[in-house]
């Protein structure tokens, strides 16, 4: 029998079309329906990004006007994913924490199963709109903290730090944190989108799949690594201890958290965006100790693995100013991703058919079950 070749975790296999984004590893970028990241980063609010990726265009005045409002009008914490939360331990993960809310939620919609396009498209937006609210409350819980009303005037970034902190900080903080909202929001056939697709794929519904896209996310090798990246400043503790720490990891074949990518070889096309936004935060908190150790960590691996870091890396040190708890880092990146996700899980409809791959069977021969007892 011919040998089938075997692509191991589906390295390099194209399992379908997609027009919501584009990553070319040989130019390193990124286009958002069309659009580079890094354009829509300088020029766009997070709001008008998660549109276009739903509609596939930008929006006018109006129609940005019509979805500002709608966005704002479902910011409150719902009732249903406060009492999922307050049942569990303060001290259970966030990522946790937040795929039970959303869990929560789907069984609490009586229209969770209607797959009509709009009404995905609805509850997406609810979603987008609500999981500020779950994540600012998740920190602010953990801290011992009431909860603070979302407020109708800010943007969704504005308002998301002001839920989470109490207050909104300066232009420069909250603006460096929609740049994070923006290149977190989507990146093709990720593992986390792909889970998404493929329970989707069974015709189960939206909430199912974001919270199975969720358990995806968690993992360090995906979105867990911005938590993970945090850890591993916290362990090196200065940029004088980073070649010494990195040697030892890298001869105990430790992965590092943060870099290397499985499509991008040659750096991925949206740190130096990020990277640019962590610089103005590490200005605005004074923290060139932070910028020390970020650098010389990262030169140290082009150094010696020639392995480039991803947006992950510049994005936990960011969050970590910005005042976020680490372990609330991967639970942003749900509530960008969430745009994401819902735009594939629509497209997945679309033309949808079952993801059912095959198997090579290594295991035993058929033989008899033996005489029992
Ligand atoms: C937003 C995101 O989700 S981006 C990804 C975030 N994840 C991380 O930062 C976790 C750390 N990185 C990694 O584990 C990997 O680079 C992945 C999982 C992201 C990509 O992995 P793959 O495409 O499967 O690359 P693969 O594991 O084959 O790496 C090729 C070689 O580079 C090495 N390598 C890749 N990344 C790293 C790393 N971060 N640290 C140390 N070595 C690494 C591998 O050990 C392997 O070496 P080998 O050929 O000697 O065995
Ligand atoms: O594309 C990937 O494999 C991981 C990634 O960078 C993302 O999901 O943003």
């Amino acid at each position: 029998m011919a040998e089938t070749e075997i692509k191991k975790g589906l390295a390099g296999v194209v399992v379908d079309t997609t027009a919501v984004s584009k990553v070319n590893p040989d130019t390193n970028s990124l286009l958002y329906r069309g659009y580079p990241v890094q354009d829509l980063a300088a020029t766009c609010t997070f709001e008008e990004v998660a549109y276009l990726l739903w509609k596939g265009e930008l929006p006018d005045a109006d129609q940005l006007e019509g979805f500002e409002r709608l966005e704002r009008s479902r910011r409150h914490l719902p009732h249903m994913a406060k009492e999922a939360i307050d049942l569990l331990p303060v001290d259970a993960h966030p990522m946790d924490v937040v795929r039970t809310a959303v869990s929560a939620l789907g069984a609490a919609d009586p229209n969770a199963a209607d797959a009509d396009p709009e009404a995905n498209l609805d509850k997406a937006i609810t979603l987008f709109a609500q999981l500020p609210a779950i994540v600012a409350y998740i920190q602010r819980r953990r801290r011992g903290l009431d909860l603070v009303e979302p407020r109708d005037d800010l943007g969704y970034s504005a308002n998301f730090l002001h839920m989470t902190f109490g207050e909104v900080p300066d232009l420069v903080v909250v603006t460096a944190f929609d740049v994070s909202m923006i290149l977190y929001a989507e990146h093709s056939f990720n593992a986390s989108t792909f889970t998404a697709r493929v329970v989707t794929s069974t015709l189960s519904d939206l909430y199912s799949a974001v919270v199975a896209a969720i358990g995806a996310l968690k993992g360090p090798l995906h979105g867990g690594a911005n938590e993970a990246v945090m850890h591993i400043f916290d362990e090196i503790g200065t940029a004088e201890a980073a070649e010494g720490w990195l040697d030892a990891a890298l001869a105990a074949k430790r992965k590092i958290m943060g870099f290397g990518h499985r499509v991008y070889k040659n750096g991925d096309s949206r740190v130096p965006t990020m990277k640019a936004s962590l610089d103005t935060l590490i200005a605005e908190y004074d923290r060139p100790d932070l910028l020390a150790l970020y650098e010389t960590l990262e030169k140290a691996m082009d150094d010696r693995k020639g392995i480039k870091p991803n947006l992950d890396y510049p994005s936990g040190p960011a969050y970590h100013l910005i005042g976020f708890e680490t372990e609330l880092f991967t639970p942003l990146f749900v509530a960008s991703r969430v745009t994401g996700w819902t735009a594939h899980i629509r497209e997945q409809l679309e033309s949808n058919a079952l993801i059912r791959p095959l198997s090579q069977y290594v295991g035993p021969e058929q033989r008899e079950v033996p005489e029992r007892g």
